[in-house]
């Protein structure tokens, strides 16, 4: 174990990301009054090039006159190799109003990517006096950034959530497929004839975790496409949660209690981690480090593991 202590992600809830274009206006009510934890807000992918700049005028008017409520409140801006960047940049850092709680960075390649950003929004901070400072999620979503995730994790202080972006990932990677997260159709493994399907998202997102781990982010996986497969959803986000992710996208909002549900440990989850936690109380004062329960091994690293569980239930019944 290093003497480092592994530093604590934020404590706030971000089980669910739901996103809608910042040209579609009619949605941000919607939104506002949504079960999701945090809002994303688009300037980026879903914006028509001919759209960019009324949609930021949008969002930026969003900020001041909906009433986002407890909502964690996030602007995707375009990509460090567009020419709308810095435009985004500035006139949200300069015109929203105080509820903006946060940028997202998309197709993040370097750490120099997240300095650059930083620089520009420290600047506009003070010349504003403004009294919060803007908080960042970036996106891994290309060869460069998997590659270079650790000091990614690692490059600013403002870095407080860290996602997966399936498609754009996909193409970056030269990856043969068009779906967006879940079973792949020809990622899989034989043995006596029989298929037995692989998850290709898999490497990457353990990547994406280790690294949020070690600097204290918060690890989430990105969307999936297809809107109408609850149970593709489902399995696509127990298998993050299982791997430490804290939360998904919503791409549309029947995703939201999808999300919402996976991500909230269960009552049983957490009654079982409570047990476990009260067995080695038990454990404890007999002067032992393990001890038995339902039959199988606990000690003092199964205390760590029923912690996460309880410890996320507790934040989100407070969030
Ligand atoms: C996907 C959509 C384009 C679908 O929109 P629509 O056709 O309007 O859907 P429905 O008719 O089924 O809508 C039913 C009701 O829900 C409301 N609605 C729709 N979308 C949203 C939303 N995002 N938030 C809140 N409410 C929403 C409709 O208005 C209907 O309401 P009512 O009439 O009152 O019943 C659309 O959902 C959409 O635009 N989604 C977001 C797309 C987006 O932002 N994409 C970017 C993120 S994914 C990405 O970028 C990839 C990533 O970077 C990567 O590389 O992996
Ligand atoms: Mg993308």
């Amino acid at each position: 174990m290093s003497f480092r202590i592994q530093p604590p992600a934020p404590a706030r809830p971000n089980r669910c990301q739901l996103f809608g274009p910042g040209s579609r206006t009619a949605l941000f009510e919607k939104m506002a009054v949504s079960a999701a934890d945090v809002i994303n807000l688009d300037l980026e992918d879903s914006v028509a090039p001919s759209d960019k700049d009324s949609a930021r005028e949008n969002i930026i008017q969003a900020t001041h006159d909906v009433d986002w409520n407890s909502k964690y409140l996030s602007v995707r801006i375009n990509g460090l190799d567009t020419p709308y960047w810095y435009r985004d940049v500035v006139d949200l850092l300069e015109n929203a109003s105080e509820r903006l709680d946060q940028i997202m960075i998309p197709k993040v390649g370097c750490a120099a990517d997240i300095y650059a950003v930083d620089a520009l929004v420290t600047a506009i901070e003070r010349a504003k006096n403004r009294a919060k400072p803007i908080s960042f999620e970036v996106i891994i979503e290309s060869a460069a950034g998997i590659a270079h995730v650790e000091e990614i994790a690692a490059a600013s202080k403002r870095l407080q959530a860290m996602s997966l972006g399936a498609a754009d990932f996909a193409a970056s990677m030269g990856m043969q497929t068009t779906g967006i997260g879940g079973t792949q159709e020809n990622y899989y493994m034989l043995r006596d004839g029989a298929r037995h399907w692989s998850d290709p998202w898999h490497w990457a997102q353990t990547a994406i975790v280790a690294a949020c781990r070690t600097h204290g982010v918060l690890p989430v996986d990105g969307p999936f496409g297809d809107f109408s497969d609850d149970e593709g959803f489902r399995a696509q986000a127990r298998r993050s949660a299982t791997l430490g992710m804290v939360g998904k996208w919503a791409i549309h909002p029947k995703q939201i209690a999808l999300a919402n549900e996976v991500f909230t440990p269960s009552e049983a989850a957490v009654a079982e981690a409570r047990e476990i936690l009260a067995a080695m109380e038990e454990a404890k004062a007999r002067g032992e480090g393990a001890t038995v329960y339902k039959g199988r091994l606990v000690d003092i690293a199964s205390i760590k593991q029923a912690e996460v569980i309880v410890t996320q239930s507790e934040m989100i019944t407070k969030g």
